[in-house]
Formats: structure tokens, C-alpha cells, sequence
């Protein structure tokens, strides 16, 4: 999709419409009954589990680690070895970022369509309904992916602060990539052999407070395109809620704890044993709230299908093999809706897909995300 076509149209910065101290929210941001944070279950006594990074890869906690990834696809992580102080530091530093001038921010724009920048991601039509947030989303790694011009200067620590965060998160989820290879059965060096220089981007969303909390999402549900993610939310708000058993759990934040969850390419290689899972993020009447999400994914010339381990004649090949670059394509040119993206791996429904119009080669210079 060139982004020439692309017409969004008007979209306004939240920040800006909460500083105007409106009492409501314009229609755009208004969702359908069934897609308001109060439609459906909300279950606020269940919690995703707890994992001690620290006690890997013991029987126990591996143990917990497996349960974690088969029935929840999500879980926090304390004792990860990140110093609290880095992880306060980019948390400091992105709010500073979202704090400072509109004329400052629009320095470093998302192109309509596009993916990194400061603006709206995943917004492709004039009618779609939009999300009470804005996101400053940067490609790191490998270096063909990083748009310079689109790294903030001011804080001025920012950039500095970022290298070092994504290098010591980039070691996290080797780490825990190792462990989920060891919960499978698979040696642990399984996906790091496969995945080759891998791709890695993040995303810092900040939810300003919102007039009628009730009517609108901060980020609408999706799963990730990664092979895991890894966020850090603001200790003072909860926000984010995964879907679990037809219910939205919320995520209490816990003290510099992590949350992990698995993406839509280890769905893919374990041929569903382990799931992506479905996410979103709502806000309150009363405070803002912050994430800074990194999403950890194969390099964009990995092949990616079900590994043989998990097709059996009892468990027959759920998803066909694809380039995870065409994947990573479609991911970041569709809405977020759901698991819907991942149809395009679904067996049943591949042959519904369109074919990807273009090659892994052009995508490399426009896709700076996943
Ligand atoms: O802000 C959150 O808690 C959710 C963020 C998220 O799911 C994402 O950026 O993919
Ligand atoms: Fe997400």
C-alpha cells in the first residue's frame, strides 16, 4: 500500500483534545456498542502469572513457564536482571518526550500509513474508529530499519537511553526465547539459530486521561506480529487487559516486573501449541498512563511454518509457511482487529488471502516495524 494513497483523515492529537478540557470525545473515537470496555466480561480477580527469571531454567519455575505460555500467552517477569534505574530512566524520558510541545513532537511525524514516528499507526481509512493514544514508534535493529531523523534529540538523553534499554531487553528475550525453546522440548538454542539478525522496534504509547473513559479503547485488540514482546507500563495506572477465556484480565502492574507475551510467529512454529493471545488498552477519567513496548521478531528472510515437532496425525498443519517479512507486510498494513492478521497464515483461510503484491526486497525499505 504506498502511502500516497492513503487517506486518513482528520486526526487529532489527544493530547491536545484533553488539554482543551473537553467533556466529551469526538465521534471518531466513539466505538460500536460490542467494542466498548465494558461490553463483554471484565475480570478483575484473575492475574496473568508471575515468572522469577532468576530461578531459570529450574524444574519449577520452567514448569510455571510452560503453563504460562499454553494457557495464557502472557505472563510478568521480576528478577529479570534489568537495573531498575535504566527502566525508570526510559520511562522518565519517554513521558518527558510526550509532555513537551505539539510544534516539538510533529518534528519526528508518522507518515500516514506509516509505522514509525510520532502520530497514529494502523489508521488506513477517513472512517475508522481511532485510539485514545499517541505513539512515538521507532525501528533499532538491524540498522537498515532505524529512521534516524525520526529519533527524538530532545529529551536529550533520549537517544543514548534507548540504545542501552533495547540492548539489555534484546538480551531478555534471547534469554526467555532459550527458555520457551526448553519448555517445548526443543533445545534451547532453537529459535535464536532460526531467527537469524533479528528484528526489533519499539513502540511508547502514551493514553492521555479521557472524558468518557467508557465509550472509547486506548488501543484497540490485537496480537502482536513479534515472536515476543516486551512491556513496561507505568507502576501508578493499570490499562492494559488481555483476553482470557471470553474475559478481558486486567494486568496490574507490579514494581519494575515486565510483561511478556508471545507473538503471532510462535503461534505460527508451534503450530498453535503455544498462542498469541488478544490485548488491548483502556483508559481512565483520571490519569494518563504510559507503556514502552518492544517487539522482539525473526529477521524479515526467515521462513516460518510450523516446526515437524508439532504436527502429528492427531495435530495436522494448522498454518502454511510463509516469508516472515510478507507477514510483517500485512501486519503493519492492516487494523489491528483482533487475531484477524493472522488469518494470513491460517491454512483454511490462505487461499482466501490475496497474494502480497510486492517482494521481500522492496519491503526491507519500508517496513521499519513489525
Ligand atoms: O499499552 C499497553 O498496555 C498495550 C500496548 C500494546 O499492546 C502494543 O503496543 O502492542
Ligand atoms: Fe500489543
Amino acid at each position: 500500500m504506498a502511502t500516497a494513497e492513503i487517506k486518513i483523515g482528520q486526526v487529532d492529537d489527544v493530547q491536545e483534545l484533553h488539554r482543551t478540557g473537553l467533556d466529551t470525545v469526538p465521534d471518531r473515537y466513539i466505538r460500536d456498542g460490542n467494542d466498548r470496555p465494558g461490553c463483554g466480561n471484565v475480570c478483575d480477580l484473575a492475574h496473568i502469572p508471575v515468572i522469577d527469571a532468576g530461578e531459570l531454567p529450574g524444574g519449577d519455575e520452567l514448569n510455571k513457564l510452560r503453563l504460562a505460555c499454553e494457557e495464557w500467552g502472557f505472563f510478568q517477569v521480576v528478577n529479570h536482571g534489568i537495573e531498575e534505574e535504566l527502566l525508570d530512566e526510559m520511562e522518565n524520558l519517554s513521558r518527558e518526550f510526550f509532555m513537551l510541545p505539539l510544534e516539538e513532537k510533529e518534528k519526528y511525524p508518522m507518515e500516514p500509513g506509516g509505522i514509525q514516528g510520532y502520530g497514529h499507526a494502523f489508521v488506513f481509512s477517513e472512517d475508522q474508529k481511532l485510539d485514545w493514544c499517541n505513539m512515538l514508534a521507532l525501528g533499532v535493529e538491524p540498522s537498515f530499519i532505524r529512521q534516524p531523523k525520526l529519533w527524538p534529540t530532545t529529551p536529550a538523553r533520549f537517544k543514548e537511553t534507548l540504545e542501552k534499554y533495547s540492548m539489555e531487553i534484546r538480551s531478555l528475550c534471547q534469554r526467555l526465547l532459550a527458555h520457551i525453546a526448553e519448555t517445548l522440548g526443543l533445545a534451547p538454542g532453537t529459535f535464536a539459530d532460526m531467527f537469524g539478525e533479528c528484528v526489533q522496534a519499539v513502540r511508547m504509547n502514551f493514553y492521555p486521561p479521557c472524558p468518557r473513559p467508557e465509550l472509547v479503547l486506548g488501543l484497540s485488540s490485537h496480537s502482536d506480529g513479534s515472536a515476543v514482546t516486551v512491556l513496561q507500563q507505568d507502576m501508578s495506572c493499570a490499562g492494559l487487559q488481555v483476553l482470557k477465556d471470553g474475559a478481558w484480565v486486567t494486568v496490574h502492574p507490579i514494581p519494575h516486573a515486565l510483561v511478556v507475551n508471545l507473538g503471532d510467529s510462535l503461534e505460527v512454529l508451534t503450530n498453535g501449541r503455544y498462542k498469541s493471545v488478544e490485548h488491548r488498552a483502556v483508559t481512565n477519567a483520571e490519569r494518563d498512563r504510559l507503556s514502552v513496548v518492544t517487539f522482539y521478531a525473526p529477521a524479515y528472510d526467515v521462513e516460518l511454518g510450523p516446526l515437524p515437532e508439532f504436527v502429528s496425525d492427531e495435530v495436522p498443519c494448522r498454518y502454511r509457511r510463509f516469508n516472515h517479512g510478507e507477514y510483517s507486510r500485512h501486519y503493519v498494513t492492516s487494523r489491528l482487529e483482533g487475531k484477524k492478521t493472522l488469518d494470513f497464515a491460517k491454512i483454511n483461510q490462505a487461499t482466501t488471502m490475496a497474494a502480497p503484491e510486492e517482494t521481500t526486497c522492496s519491503l526491507f525499505g519500508q517496513v521499519a516495524s513489525i
